[in-house]
């Protein structure tokens, strides 16, 4: 077995509120091989864009502690200088938002801003520069790409800017693509677009991808695995069709749970109430979504839950699953239906 393209172990980041640090992402191990898309998912506050940039750097870091390490290729980037960041951002760790418009420079054209990032980390002469500009519109579909070449961002579409993001990210070949909501801003037929190429530059250029998003749908078509996030926190992972067949954590199956069913509309929903708290008030003692799920006894809950090995690659947190039911769902346990 080759090492893992990004390998994150007991990560742990924390932001400055008022005067103490708070952990947005706690005890979070994670792989990413070459070859493969990781979806990480979870409602809003969980955490979700918070690891994305302790992976890359992309925070104020006056305010911000890190502890635990990643390794990228083998190397600790966990401690890397900025300059160091630099460098392998728009390299070998590219980036896509969820927002192109705030990920472009407003004032400049769009072929500078692609020639830009292949000035910083590759030797070409202006004309080799242009030329690769131009193809790598045309890689990701952008029509009379010479003509947009000399555009602003306002004059293209929100499809056609988030496209000129993809090309700056994958300008350089990248090993990683972190791709963060990259399809939230946009109307359906265009997300599915720009999935079907992040999923090209997968299968063509063998990149690792790492897939934020609170979209189950978009999980289903893209991810080879999942990473379900609760409170700063991994709750499950597992391979894509495992967690969608088997789901194990009470948070994960209350998410599949949420999304209704075209086919079978007398489903019951047993929909969990509530909402990740606050940074500064998140639980941080025993099992995280207890809370959310009063109804079943304290001691199914592990005092310090722990990764258990459920199948081959399918991992859950706290014993909790093993006694979990729905308020309503058989078994009898009528606690008031939802
Ligand atoms: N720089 C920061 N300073 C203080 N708190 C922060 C900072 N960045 C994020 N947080 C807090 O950390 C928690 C996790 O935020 P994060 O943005 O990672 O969540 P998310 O899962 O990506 O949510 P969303 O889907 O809404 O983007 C939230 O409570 C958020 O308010």
């Amino acid at each position: 077995m080759t090492d893992p393209l990004l390998h994150i172990q007991r990560l742990r980041t924390s932001f400055k509120i008022k005067d103490d640090y708070y952990a947005a992402v706690d005890d979070v191990s994670l792989e990413v091989n070459k070859n493969e898309i990781v979806a990480i998912v979870g409602e809003s506050g969980c955490g979700k864009s918070a690891l994305a940039a302790s992976i890359t750097g992309l925070h104020n870091k006056e305010r911000t502690k890190m502890d635990g390490r990643i390794s990228f290729k083998n190397k600790d980037i966990a401690n890397a200088s900025i300059n160091q960041l630099n460098q392998l951002r728009g390299s070998e760790i590219g980036m896509i938002f969820q927002d192109p418009l705030t990920a472009l420079n407003p004032l400049m054209i769009i072929g500078e801003q692609i020639e830009e990032t292949l000035m910083l980390h590759q030797k070409m002469s202006r004309q080799e520069r242009k030329k690769r500009t131009v193809e790598l519109l045309k890689e990701v579909g952008i029509p009379r790409a010479e003509q947009i070449y000399y555009q602003y961002p306002h004059q293209l579409s929100g499809g056609m800017r988030q496209r000129v993001v993809i090309a700056i990210a994958i300008a350089n070949n990248p090993s990683l693509l972190i791709a963060d909501e990259p399809t939230t801003a946009l109307d359906v037929t265009i997300q599915s677009q720009i999935l079907d190429l992040i999923r090209k530059l997968k299968d063509e250029m063998h990149a690792g991808i790492i897939l934020i998003t609170h979209d189950l749908g978009v999980v289903a078509e893209m991810a080879d695995r999942v990473a379900v996030m609760y409170a700063g926190q991994i709750v499950e992972i597992a391979p894509v069709i495992e967690l969608f067949d088997n789901p194990k954590h009470p948070y994960t199956r209350s998410l599949l749970q949420s999304v209704p069913s075209a086919f079978d509309k007398q489903e019951r929903l047993y929909v969990i109430q509530g909402v990740v708290p606050p940074l500064p008030n998140l639980p941080r003692e025993g099992c995280r979504f207890k809370s959310r799920i009063p109804w079943i006894p304290e001691e199914v809950h592990e005092k310090e839950p722990k990764m258990h090995e459920v199948g081959p690659g399918h991992f859950v947190r706290c014993t909790c699953y093993e006694d979990f039911h729905f308020i309503g769902e058989d078994g009898g346990m009528n606690h008031g239906a939802s």
